[in-house]
């Protein structure tokens, strides 16, 4: 086995051993390796054959290797869970890559584990396949997220509500896996000092520049302004915003029932149990400074001895979110419209006519004659007699990104064994800025309303 595999490293279960348990990946009747990563593992130092033949992409670890399940809690549409944790995932330890950077190896749908509770452990190939997907959309569009390594088939089918699906087990890698909802667990299971372990953890892992836990929290919320001002300019909708699935390191994880905007409308929805709409398209940043507060909250203790000057200094620094995602997303506005400067007022008037015009957000702006877009062109125009785009476009807008219509058709057609349809969507995204000749139908938008069930 290669040195980076051998030498899987616990830098996290050292640090907060109260917050992992060990845990070992259940057996697998008949793994197979469906589709590996060859380019990330290139990045991490890693031979692909080797990995396959290895048995880590389904949990099969060298001597002396420890994989543990990781312990959180969370607010699941704004409800607080106490223990949540990895209940069908495994954290098989850290690989440091040649450039010296630090990625967890993470499995997801190999097996229960005691944070399981009704969940039988497993995962369904399409779910699998839709966040290997996706992630590598997001990562072409140049978006900080975790990234699939390989899905692996099982050889076992699943039992979930649309009849048995074929199981598969997701290896995953991303800078951690820490999350708000695991400083929310810290808190409440272990109070100041265990928040004090994991917090010196994440500041050395994530943010080394912080001077202070003030500072350490004030970066965190400047990288999940940055992070969802990026998801709103690519019309991206995660779906399941909830506290244990926003990051520390500001990367986007746990792509479940989520999805890429046609028509634009803030009010957006894709996930089947969001009935409120709760993590619509336009909630987003709202909703991520909610979760943000709850990291505040555990913080408190530890940001001043002094509960009143906690909470007073925690709010100045929350509260700093809409600034900073405004700066992000008028500046990506700016770059979306070939302008030098932000311009406000014309993005909030071209937001108002998309919406009132039901237009296509990804298509309106790699448009030959955005014009044709519109119904009312008279609106249309009166709006682009102010528009004076000076710089290239093309590099800020991307021609294809994952369609949903075109994601289901391509997950069917790979739960049917037709692995086809998926390699070619995976091979468009993968390179979204670049005109692909004859692949003219992954720039239509569908004819919605889609809901993305969501199984798992
Ligand atoms: N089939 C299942 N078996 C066991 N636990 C499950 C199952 N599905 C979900 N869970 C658990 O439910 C909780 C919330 O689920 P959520 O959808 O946020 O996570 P997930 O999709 O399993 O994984 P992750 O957030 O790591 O990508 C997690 O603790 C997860 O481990």
């Amino acid at each position: 086995m290669s040195t980076a595999v051998s030498q899987l490293e616990h830098t996290y279960a050292d640090a907060v051993p109260d917050l992992v348990l060990n845990w070992s990946a259940a057996p697998v009747r008949n793994p197979s390796a469906l589709v590996v990563n060859d380019e990330l593992a290139a990045e991490l130092g890693l031979d692909p054959r080797e990995l396959v033949g290895s048995g880590l992409l389904t949990g099969t670890v060298p001597e002396g290797v420890q994989p543990v399940a990781m312990a959180y809690s969370g607010h699941q549409f704004g409800m607080y869970q106490p223990r949540l944790g990895d209940g069908r995932a495994l954290l098989l330890g850290e690989i440091v890559d040649p450039q010296g950077h630090r990625h967890d190896l993470h499995l997801k749908g190999s097996g229960r584990t005691r944070f399981a509770r009704g969940g039988d452990g497993r995962a369904a190939l399409g779910p699998m396949l839709r966040e290997y997907l996706m992630g590598e959309a997001m990562h072409a569009l140049g978006i900080p997220t975790s990234r699939g390594l390989a899905v692996s088939t099982t050889g076992e089918d699943v039992p979930r509500d649309t009849g048995l699906l074929p199981g598969a087990v997701l290896a995953r890698v991303a800078s951690s896996h820490i999350r708000v909802g695991t400083f929310q667990y810290a808190a409440a299971t272990g109070g100041p000092d265990l928040v004090r372990a994991l917090t010196d953890h994440a500041i050395a892992r994530h943010h080394p520049e912080a001077t202070d836990v003030l500072d350490f929290y004030r970066r965190v919320v400047h990288a999940q302004a940055a992070l969802i001002a990026q998801w709103m300019l690519v019309g991206f909708v995660h779906g399941v915003m909830n506290t244990d699935n926003t990051t520390i390191s500001g990367e986007t994880i746990d792509y479940g029932p989520c999805a890429f905007m046609d028509r634009y409308d803030p009010q957006t929805v894709f996930s089947s149990i969001d009935h409120a709409g709760r993590y619509a398209y336009g909630n987003q940043p709202p909703i991520a400074r909610w979760n943000l507060a709850r990291l505040g909250e555990a913080l408190l203790p530890l940001i001043d001895e002094d509960s009143d000057t906690a909470i007073e200094k925690a709010t100045a620094v929350v509260q700093e979110f809409g600034e900073v995602y405004e700066r992000h997303f008028q500046a990506g506005m700016a770059a979306k419209l070939g302008l030098r400067e932000p311009d406000p007022d014309l993005v909030a008037d071209l937001l108002a006519l998309l919406h009132a015009q039901q237009v296509d957000w990804t298509g309106f702006f790699r448009a030959g004659t955005p014009r044709d877009l519109f119904l009312d062109r008279d609106a249309y125009d009166a709006w682009a007699a102010r528009w004076h785009p000076e710089l290239d476009r093309d590099h800020a807008n991307p021609l294809y990104v994952p369609r949903n219509h075109l994601v289901d058709e391509a997950l069917t057609a790979a739960e049917q064994g037709d692995l086809a349809p998926f390699l070619e969507i995976l091979e468009v995204v993968s390179a979204p800025y670049t005109e692909q000749p004859g692949r003219e139908r992954y720039t239509e938008p569908g004819s919605g309303p889609f809901v993305t069930y969501c199984g798992t």
